[in-house]
């Protein structure tokens, strides 16, 4: 401060000289104050800083070097500039002054020239002093201020899940780095500040500057970029970087926020796989077959190949997994798909369409043989048992081919046709292969059409029932009658069960048709009963699927219990088939069904594979062999044996055998000599109307029934009434 009004303090024990020196001063304008010993002028020092001390050396018990010593040691004080008045006119005085911490000296007697020079001087050395001590405070503060401002900075940064990485884009390397990145890339700070992202795998060097100077040029002020990073210890981690170019000076500074997405990347890998692989064979599944088929046939338009889709369904599985579980059928599910994989070619495809239904994609350059090849390899790959779970399992597979571009070009169509000739392949007696033809086009439209028209038929109660009588071969009577549904189809005439059961059974239709046949059965031994023709027992064929999709139990007692008539007039014919399916419970409805007194009958026997031990565990009354071993009997010495064995077997399990498809006096005179207690067939009648029947039956009442000899020939005349 070089302002007049500077307070200046003047210490000297001699009152005298102060007065004198402060004379000397206030002329100038300063303001003095006067302190005649040390500890007096410590004291007003402390109160009130002076800007200037002019200090006596000499005086009693603190003299001049010993107060400087103490103002310069004290921070608060040290910066006030002292003049030391001595008059002591040695060098060494003087000297020692200085080495005390004052500024300056002035000898006695007192130059007023000399001395206001000095004291501005000193002032202004003092205001600029001041200044400097005040910018460096303030300096000093906003240093602080800044580092506590970097240091959260940093805190956040560290914190944060993500990696933050500055790249000085000239140099190409490190600036700065978070925790997270160092932890991410396995390297130190001090080590990344030493590399750059060409280091870690983010991109050949010219690359990644191309980059660079695209975010920066502002092609996409954010820039999001999915790679691959490698770690220092080789090992790559994916992950996400949003770039950000920022200036600094003339400097670009790429700002990279890094996230691990190597999860996520998993987790999408994971939904991509099971939306499109099935789980349990790992084969794609009938979405990603599609793409591939559609993929594969687009190629081959532009190769000119041929492709062929192989539809490939198991025969029989239903059974493996009913008679020995899921978890074999899982097995076997798993095994099936090993073979086929084996049986392809490495750029062919298989895949699974769900359930046993499986499909190959072939690509060929020459012909159909290929496919043929393909189909030929597995029917010989499953030639071969499988071993699930301690159990032998043979199984065979109907294969229905179609190719690409002889059928049609389209992924759907040629499934949908290669499908169709598997079922071709299947109605051909299954472990085969069929191509597509046109005619199979034919035949499923005609089938879809039967089909609506069965749906119809339901609707419009088209159904009929004929009866074919069976024979009590002892009495030569009609003991029972089949039930035999007939459809009076609408511009077709009365169509054969053969044709539409099938179609029923694969819609699911049976179920209901199959409960209208037992309600009319039912319904009809009621109105005998009430009639002249009186009790008699009606047998009504039964599909699997109404023991597992319908309620059969409900269906019977219902329609015993609405028409009122005891259950031993009803029969139910099962094949062996459908006894297998759901087999716990099958056995436990037919257990209730036959405690009501219903009668339970085998129907087709002899063309299954179960064993008479295991068809012990169902309540059966009644064996009824198969027209196939009935056909030939007379002349087939195999059929006859079988023949003869089921009726000893079937008597040897206190069961009654009756014999369908009988049709010539040689097939009856055999069965009746070896015991056989029914049969039914063309010979004696085909299934006829109600009308017809009840005139046979009225008719044959009135006939006396004389018990018949055990003579063919009286057996002919005695039944061809
Ligand atoms: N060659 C020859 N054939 C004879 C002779 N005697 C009878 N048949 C025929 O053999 C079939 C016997 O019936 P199925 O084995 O139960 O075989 C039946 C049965 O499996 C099924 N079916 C018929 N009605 C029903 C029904 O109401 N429900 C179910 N689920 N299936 C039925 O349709 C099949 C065929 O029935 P249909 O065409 O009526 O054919 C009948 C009958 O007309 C003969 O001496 N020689």
């Amino acid at each position: 401060m070089t302002s007049p009004n500077a307070t200046i303090l003047i210490v000297d024990d001699e009152p005298q000289n102060c007065k004198l020196l402060s004379a000397m001063l206030k002329p100038e304008g300063y303001l003095t104050i006067c302190a005649n010993s040390g500890l007096q002028a410590l004291s007003l020092i402390a109160s009130n800083p002076p800007d200037l001390i002019l200090l006596d050396i000499m005086m009693p018990e603190m003299d001049g070097y010993q107060m400087t010593a103490i103002l310069k040691a004290d921070p608060s004080t040290a910066n006030i500039p002292i003049i030391m008045v001595t008059a002591l006119s040695d060098q060494s005085a003087c000297l020692a002054g200085l080495k005390a911490g004052a500024e300056e000296f002035l000898s006695k007697p007192i130059d007023r020239t000399e001395m206001w020079l000095r004291i501005r001087n000193l002032l202004r050395l003092k205001a600029f002093d001041d200044f400097l001590q005040n910018h460096n405070a303030l300096l000093e503060q906003q240093i602080q201020e800044r580092t506590a401002d970097l240091k959260r900075f940093r805190l956040a940064m560290d914190a944060t899940t993500d990696a933050i990485t500055l790249v000085d884009r000239a140099t190409m390397h490190y600036v700065e780095v978070n925790a997270t990145a160092c932890n991410m890339l396995g390297y130190t700070r001090e080590e990344l500040l030493k590399i750059g992202p060409s280091h870690i795998g983010a991109g050949a060097p010219k690359e990644l500057a191309r980059e660079y100077d695209g975010v920066i040029n502002g092609h996409s002020k954010f820039e999001l970029k999915e790679t691959q990073l490698r770690r220092k210890d080789g090992s790559e981690i994916q992950v996400e970087i949003y770039r950000h170019a920022q200036r600094s000076g003339n400097e670009w500074i790429i700002v990279g926020v890094i996230r691990d997405i190597t999860e996520r990347k998993e987790a999408e890998r994971r939904m991509h796989h099971l939306a499109h692989y099935d789980p349990l064979t790992g084969l794609p599944n009938r979405t990603l077959f599609y793409e591939m088929l559609r993929k594969t046939l687009t190629q081959a338009i532009e190769s000119k190949w041929l492709v062929a889709v192989l539809f490939v369904d198991m025969d029989h599985f239903k059974n493996v997994n009913d008679t020995l579980g899921h978890m074999v059928g899982d097995e076997l599910l798993i095994e099936f798909s090993n073979r086929l994989v084996q049986c392809v070619r490495i750029r062919d495809t298989v895949g699974r369409m769900g359930g046993d239904e499986f499909a190959l994609i072939l690509t060929m350059e020459d012909d159909e043989l290929g496919a043929t090849v393909v189909a030929n390899k597995i029917r010989d790959a499953l030639r071969e048992p499988f071993y699930l779970s301690g159990n032998e399992v043979t199984v065979t597979a109907s294969i229905g081919i179609t190719l690409h571009p002889n059928d049609a070009s389209d992924a759907q169509t040629l499934l949908k046709y290669a499908d169709t000739a598997m079922y071709r392949a299947k109605h051909a007696g299954r472990d085969t292969y069929r191509f597509f033809t046109a005619q199979m086009n034919v035949d499923v439209l005609a089938r879809l059409e039967m089909e609506k028209a069965l749906r119809k038929a339901i609707e419009n109660e088209e159904f009929e029932l004929y009866y074919q009588p069976k024979v009590y071969l002892k009495t030569g009577r009609i003991t029972g009658v089949e039930a035999l549904i007939r459809w009076n189809r609408p511009g077709h005439g009365m169509v054969s069960p053969q044709f539409f059961i099938p179609v029923l059974e694969d819609t699911g239709l049976i179920v209901r048709v199959g409960s209208w046949v037992i309600a009319t059965a039912c319904k009809q031994i009621a109105l005998w009963r009430q009639s002249s023709v009186g009790a008699l027992q009606i047998s009504v064929n039964v599909s699997g699927q109404q023991f597992v999709e319908g309620d059969l139990d409900g269906d019977v007692i219902s329609a015993l219990t609405e028409n009122d008539i005891p259950p031993h007039l009803l029969e139910l014919e099962l094949t062996e088939s459908s006894m297998m399916v759901n087999t716990e419970r099958t056995i436990a409805i037919l257990d209730k069904l036959k405690k009501l007194g219903v009668q339970i009958s085998i129907d087709d026997f002899g063309t299954g594979y179960s064993s008479l031990a295991y068809l012990r565990r169902f309540p059966i009354d009644k064996l009824k062999i198969d027209i196939a071993f009935i056909r030939d009997i007379t002349h087939n010495a195999d059929d006859a044996a079988l023949a003869l064995t089921i009726i000893r077997m079937a008597h040897g399990l206190k069961m009654e055998v009756i014999a369908e498809g009988v049709e010539t006096i040689g097939q009856l005179a055999y069965l009746r000599h070896y015991r056989c207690d029914h049969i039914q067939g063309y010979y004696f009648s085909p299934p006829v109307t109600v009308t017809e029947l009840e005139k046979m039956l009225l008719s044959a009442k009135r006939m006396a029934a004389p018990a018949l000899p055990w003579n063919m020939y009286t057996v002919q005349s005695a039944l061809s009434v």
